[in-house]
């Protein structure tokens, strides 16, 4: 099955986390970091992210860089990627800030669950794609975006989108900056929430890189091939 090279981006704090229990946002990266996410918006051909993170944080997904989006341009692209949300049940609203700011191609990926006044509402700003029942069935998904010149894929999170990447096969590689601080929390997001691995399923890495930056360290993973999948 044809689908975008795919790599999650994210942020996490030295015990695991991306969010306060309270699912509030922590400003994680520095500077350097937020610089060098802008730099992966810019190179993507899209950007996606869970409705739970659309929910809570209200991200614009947009490149902030100006000479990034001259670039862009230039090329004969939108300024910013396309943006996605993948979102079963269409609850994204329509004065979500990916809506509001930038200009770029919007996807909403919904299930057949979703309701119809909701889609109609979304459709009027975003393209629609229906994969799955209940859930977003993530691989008929990706298999869409591939189909809709979406080569390359940054994911941005949140906690389940990136286990239901993983745990799909769906994802090449993953890039952490670890954060010098401790949210603890047994309810805080981790990077990888969802279902979780049996310990015959493990999901197994290859260590590309490991640099200082800032006050953290940034990570950078193969997702290795899982038989599981
Ligand atoms: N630090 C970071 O880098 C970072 C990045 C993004 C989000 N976050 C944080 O993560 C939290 C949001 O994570 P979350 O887990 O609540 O939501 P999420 O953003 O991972 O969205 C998950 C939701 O997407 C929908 N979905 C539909 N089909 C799905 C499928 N097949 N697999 C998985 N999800 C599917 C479901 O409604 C599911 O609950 C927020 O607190 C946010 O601040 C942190
Ligand atoms: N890389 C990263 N470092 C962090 O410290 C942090 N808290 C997030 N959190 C994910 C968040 O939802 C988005 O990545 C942007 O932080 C939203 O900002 P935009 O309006 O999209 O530019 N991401």
């Amino acid at each position: 099955m044809e689908r975008p090279f795919t790599f999650i981006n994210s942020a996490m704090s030295a015990d695991g986390k991306i969010s306060t229990k309270e699912r509030k946002q922590v400003r994680i990266s520095g500077q350097i970091d937020f610089n060098r996410m802008d730099k992966l918006r810019a190179g993507s051909d899209a950007v996606m992210v869970g409705i739970g993170t659309v929910l809570a944080d209200d991200p614009s997904l947009t490149v902030k860089s100006a000479e990034l989006k001259e670039e862009r341009i230039a090329a004969g692209k939108d300024e910013n990627p396309a943006r996605v949300v993948v979102d079963s049940k269409a609850r994204t609203p329509v004065d979500a800030d990916i809506f509001k700011k930038g200009e770029g191609k919007r996807i909403i990926l919904i299930s057949e669950s979703a309701p119809a006044d909701k889609v109609a509402l979304l459709k009027k700003q975003a393209t629609i794609v229906v994969a799955g029942k209940d859930s977003v069935d993530l691989k008929q998904a990706m298999s869409e975006l591939k189909t809709q010149g979406i080569d390359r894929l940054m994911v941005e999170g949140g906690a389940t989108l990136n286990w239901g990447m993983i745990s799909n096969g769906l994802v090449d590689e993953i890039y952490t900056f670890l954060g010098n601080l401790i949210i603890g929390g047994k309810t805080a997001p981790t990077f990888t929430d969802g279902e979780g691995f049996s310990e015959k399923e493990i999901q197994k890495l290859e260590l590309i890189d490991a640099d200082k930056m800032e006050d953290g360290i940034l990570i950078k993973w193969k997702v290795l091939a899982n038989s599981k999948q």
